[in-house]
């Protein structure tokens, strides 16, 4: 089977104050207020957005202005994506549960499928969280390659 795929890159600059995204499922909502209760004067520093639910936990709990999407199972998932798409979000911090089937499971794959194909540094579990909000890339313009979408369409004939 021949699969299709872009055949360039082209470049896109990560700002220095980066779109971050938070999201958690139910189980592991506690995880994630803990792990940005750790690092909250670093999160001070960038702008934050999140699905429904976690946005108002993050929010209520510890204090940060973080703008909040519809929530996961009402299609947040897909408005995150869709601004991954768009070039509008630069990290994604989503600890989803891999002991809980979602009734939006189809959505978390297809995040999750976005977050790879435009190269978006995502962190699924606190220890890789860590080591991405502590990466000096954090703080810094960071030039990250992604496909070319005018090559790809360009190349489709059909
Ligand atoms: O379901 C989610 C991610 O798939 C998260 O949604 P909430 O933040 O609204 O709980």
């Amino acid at each position: 089977m021949t699969e299709q795929r872009p055949g360039q890159q082209t470049a896109r600059t990560l700002p220095t104050r980066k779109r971050i995204a938070l999201i958690a499922h139910d189980g592991k909502k506690d995880e994630l207020l803990d792990w940005a209760r750790r690092w909250r004067e670093t999160l001070t520093r960038h702008q934050l957005v999140g699905t429904g639910t976690t946005a108002r936990r993050v929010s209520s709990d510890l204090g940060l202005d973080v703008e909040g999407l519809m929530s996961g199972p009402l299609g947040g998932d897909q408005q995150i994506g869709a601004r991954i798409t768009e070039q509008r979000l630069d990290l994604l911090i989503f600890f989803w549960d891999p002991f809980a089937p979602q009734p939006h499971d189809p959505d978390v794959k297809a995040l999750l499928r976005l977050a790879a194909l435009w190269n978006i540094p995502v962190a699924c579990n606190a220890a890789s969280a860590d080591f991405l909000i502590s990466s000096p890339y954090l703080s810094e313009e960071v030039s990250i390659g992604i496909p070319d979408a005018g090559d790809w369409l360009a190349a489709r004939t059909t």
